[in-house]
């Protein structure tokens, strides 16, 4: 008996990558501010910032953007607490914050920030049994955790928070299927095994993951159609291509996955019209989906001419090295 698996068909013309097509969907979403989609991502502006740029050094195109504005805005996101905001006047918080380093990190220019007050504001999220609530509401999650960790990593500050008592916690995050969830007892979930095995790649201490059994929940998200998904039983979508591809380089299973399958369900999930990459073939395109795509090409494939992706940071790799930050790896 035929067992339903949610999949979708591909057709057989698969187009080329088309960069110039996405730098100028990238470039002129920033600019037409009234347009429809950019009013409704007030919310998360910040990160919007972030995956757009990241996309752009991707293709090598960092330096049509207007780096005087971003900083500009990012000045203007810094709270009295030393979070950071997704747009000016909102509340800050740590994932948001995080973008925010992220930018000022890619474009040299941690200066226009207080970064103390950066690192006092992050020490403050930690409670008592090692995990992060996500701004002073209290939520906790282990994607906080991630935010924390690699922020302060960003700033060479982890010295500011108990790195161990961070690790148990996410270790009380890890289920029987090798997999994380986002507190202790929730369902594994590709975006958080990336959230969980990056803070685990910045603290080294992957040694503590089953390698073999997470590796092996991580490459069953690969259907027929080549694309990934993100828990079992549900569609492929192209992000989750990084947050499945990104773990799977960190633990050196990368080669366990049909990588000309997946490359082909990531080039179908371009606009062609537009530019841009939607989450599934024929879907509406976002900065999202796009940066994700590009993402997921540079671990697939060198010869798509896209500068190398760090898995751990979701920054390209010449900017770590900038840093001086060594991620840990599994070989
Ligand atoms: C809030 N978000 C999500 O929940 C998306 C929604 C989605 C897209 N496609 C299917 N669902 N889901 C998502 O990002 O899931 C991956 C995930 C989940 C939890 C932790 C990390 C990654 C998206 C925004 C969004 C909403 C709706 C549609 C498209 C994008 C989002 O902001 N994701 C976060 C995920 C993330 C990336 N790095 C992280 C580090 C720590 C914590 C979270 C993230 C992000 O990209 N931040 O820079
Ligand atoms: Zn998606």
């Amino acid at each position: 008996m035929t067992t339903l698996r949610h999949d979708i068909e591909l057709p057989n013309n698969i187009p080329k990558l088309l960069m110039e097509k996405h730098a100028n969907y990238l470039i002129s979403y920033g600019t037409n501010k009234d347009e429809y989609n950019y009013s409704q991502t007030e919310h998360m502006r910040m990160s919007g910032i972030y995956w757009g740029l990241t996309a752009l050094d991707l293709m090598g195109k960092l330096e049509q953007t207007n780096k005087e504005e971003v900083l500009e805005f990012i000045g203007q996101c810094q709270s009295d607490s030393g979070g950071i905001s997704a747009s000016i006047q909102h509340d800050p918080h740590l994932l948001y914050t995080l973008s925010a380093v992220q930018i000022l990190c890619m474009f040299d220019a941690l200066d226009v920030i207080n970064v103390d007050k950066v690192v006092s504001y992050v020490k403050e999220r930690q409670r008592y049994d090692g995990s992060f609530m996500g701004d002073q509401w209290g939520e906790v999650d282990v994607r906080f955790s991630f935010c924390a960790v690699a922020t302060l990593s960003l700033l060479n500050r982890l010295d500011a928070i108990d790195v161990e008592q961070a690790v148990q916690f996410v270790l009380k995050c890890m289920n029987f299927d090798g997999g994380f969830g986002s507190k202790p007892g929730s369902e594994s979930h590709a975006g958080l095994i990336y959230c969980c095995v990056g803070l685990l790649s910045i603290t080294g201490h992957l040694h503590l993951i089953d390698a073999d059994r997470l590796g092996w929940w991580l490459c069953e998200r690969q259907l027929p159609s080549g694309g990934l998904n993100g828990r079992p039983e549900k569609l492929p979508d192209v992000c989750y291509s990084w947050w499945v591809l990104s773990a799977l380089t960190i633990l050196g299973r990368l080669h366990w996955i049909d990588k000309k399958g997946l490359v082909d369900y990531i080039l179908i999930c371009q606009d062609v019209e537009t530019g841009g990459f939607s989450d599934r073939p024929g879907d509406m395109v976002d900065p999202f989906h796009t940066l994700f795509g590009l993402t997921a090409l540079s671990l697939l494939d060198k010869n798509f001419s896209l500068k190398p992706i760090n898995p751990t940071y979701c920054m390209p790799e010449y900017i770590i090295d900038r840093l001086g930050l060594k991620p840990s790896r599994l070989d």
